[in-house]
C-alpha cells in the first residue's frame, strides 16, 4: 500500500496494539486471579498479532457469510470495529446473537481455544462468525495473544470432577500444526494436537 513506508502509521498501530495488548494482560491476570492460580507465570508471556479486518458488502449472488463460524486458535481475541455489526456469537444452546455495541469505544474479549486448554475445558472458545447484512463495509481491528513457550493446566483446575484434559504443549507448535494434514480440521485441530 505504502512503498515507500508511513512511519505515522506504523507509530500509530504501535501505540494501539501496545494498549489493547495491555488489556489482554489485564484479562489474562483476572483469569489467574478468578481461579486462585499462584503460579500463573508460564502464561504471563504472550506475542500478539494485531489484524485488520474488512469484510466487504456481498455481490449479487455471493453469500452475506463473510467469515464463517469458527473459533480463534489464540489465547485471547480482543476485537474492536466500526459502527457496522455483523459479528455473531453463538451460545452454548446454539442459538447465535449479534454483537452490537452501543459505541465506537466497546472492545470484545473472546476466549480462544488456547485459553480452553490451558483452562482445562472451564473456559469455553467463544464460536463467532461475520455475517454482512447490510450495504456497508464492516472493518475490524483484531488482537490475537499467542502464548510464548510451554503451555500447562494449572493443578489447580485438575481435580476427580475435572481430569486433566489437555498435556503440555507449545502454542507456536498448533498453529504449525494447522497447516499439516492431521491439523487440517480446525474443529478437532486442538484435541489431535494436546487433547488425553
Ligand atoms: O471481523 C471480525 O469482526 C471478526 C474476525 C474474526 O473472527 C477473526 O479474524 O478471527
Ligand atoms: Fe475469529
Amino acid at each position: 500500500m505504502w512503498p515507500a513506508g508511513n512511519e505515522n502509521f506504523c507509530q500509530s498501530v504501535h501505540c494501539y496494539s501496545k494498549l489493547v495488548a495491555e488489556l489482554d494482560r489485564i484479562v489474562m491476570r483476572m483469569v489467574l486471579e478468578s481461579y486462585g492460580i499462584e503460579n500463573g507465570s508460564h502464561i504471563e508471556s504472550a506475542s500478539f498479532l494485531i489484524r485488520f479486518l474488512k469484510s466487504r458488502v456481498p455481490k449479487m449472488n455471493e453469500t452475506n457469510m463473510a467469515f464463517p463460524s469458527h473459533s480463534d486458535k489464540s489465547f485471547i481475541s480482543i476485537l474492536h470495529q466500526n459502527q457496522v455489526n455483523g459479528l455473531e456469537i453463538q451460545t452454548k444452546d446454539g442459538k447465535w446473537i449479534s454483537h452490537e455495541p452501543p459505541s465506537l469505544q466497546v472492545f470484545l474479549v473472546m476466549a480462544g481455544e488456547v485459553l480452553t486448554a490451558w483452562s482445562n475445558g472451564r473456559i469455553h472458545p467463544a464460536r463467532h462468525r461475520v455475517v454482512v447484512r447490510g450495504n456497508e463495509a464492516r472493518y475490524a481491528l483484531g488482537l490475537f495473544s499467542t502464548i510464548n513457550g510451554m503451555i500447562k493446566v494449572p493443578e489447580e483446575l485438575v481435580d476427580d470432577h475435572h481430569p486433566l484434559q489437555f498435556k503440555p504443549f507449545d502454542h507456536t507448535g498448533l498453529l504449525h500444526f494447522l497447516g499439516t494434514a492431521e491439523g487440517r480440521n480446525p474443529e478437532t485441530a486442538l484435541k489431535a494436537y494436546c487433547g488425553l
